[in-house]
């Protein structure tokens, strides 16, 4: 399990010139993400977003408890633009944390006597449905900063967005990561944030979702 840190920012064609004049592309890629959600939306207004991308499964959770320094005191400005999610990439691990949030849900099914399953059928086992469906086209670039890959990514659904982005093994320095990504920041020029594309996405195509979750302060 580790901890995403990440900044969004938008990404246009000068970002583009200046990271292939100073940057090396470390690759381009396309992948599809289909991400799930009960009917009601329940783990998603808790936070967690359950996704398969390429074959293999991530639910993203919020971080709890061990966030360092920035969040003891006053958050600085690094902090405060970047998101920190803990990553699991475990099917089965994945499955119980998913069961135990839906369990008070579904009390009436077998959720978790099942055990835990590599296909798609453990989702409708405890009804989860697939609420977002996109594909991505990305290019990621790293700078001299170890450790820290800048991606831009463009969306099927017409979206860019650029992302600053380091991974930190649990219990790892996640303020130094922040340091990095503010370092990183500084190098690409004037940064402006910017939403991320499940946002956008829900806006689109799910507008009362998304208004909850903005009320809810999810988003
Ligand atoms: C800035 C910010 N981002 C995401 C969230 C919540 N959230 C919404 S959807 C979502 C899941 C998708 O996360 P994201 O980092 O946006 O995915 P992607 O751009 O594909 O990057 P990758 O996973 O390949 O690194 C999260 C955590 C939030 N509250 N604030």
């Amino acid at each position: 399990m580790s901890v995403e840190v990440e900044r969004k920012f938008v990404s246009n064609a000068d970002t583009l010139k200046t990271l292939e004049e100073i940057g090396v592309c470390v690759g381009q890629c396309q992948f599809r993400d289909k991400y799930f959600d009960t009917p009601k939306f329940d783990l998603t207004l808790k936070d967690m977003w359950l996704r398969k991308r390429q074959g293999c499964w991530e639910l993203k959770c919020p971080t709890t408890g061990n966030r360092t320094k920035e969040s003891s005191g006053e958050q600085s400005k690094a902090a405060a633009l970047c998101s920190r999610y803990r990553e699991i990439t475990d099917l089965p691990e994945i499955q119980q944390r998913v069961r135990e949030v839906i369990k008070d849900i579904c009390k009436d099914r077998e959720t978790e006597a099942s055990p835990p399953q590599e296909d798609e059928s453990w989702l409708s086992e405890i009804n989860l449905v697939c609420f977002a469906d996109f594909t991505t086209v990305r290019q990621s670039f790293t700078l001299e900063e170890k450790g820290v890959q800048i991606d831009l990514d463009q969306a099927d659904f017409g979206y860019h967005v650029g992302e600053i982005e380091v991974l930190v093994p649990e219990g790892g320095d996640v303020q130094s990561a922040l340091e990095k990504i503010e370092r990183t920041a500084g190098k690409l020029g004037e940064l402006k944030r910017v939403e991320g594309k499940m946002n956008v996405y829900l806006q689109r195509n799910h507008p009362e979702h998304y208004a909850k979750l903005l009320s809810e302060h999810v988003l």
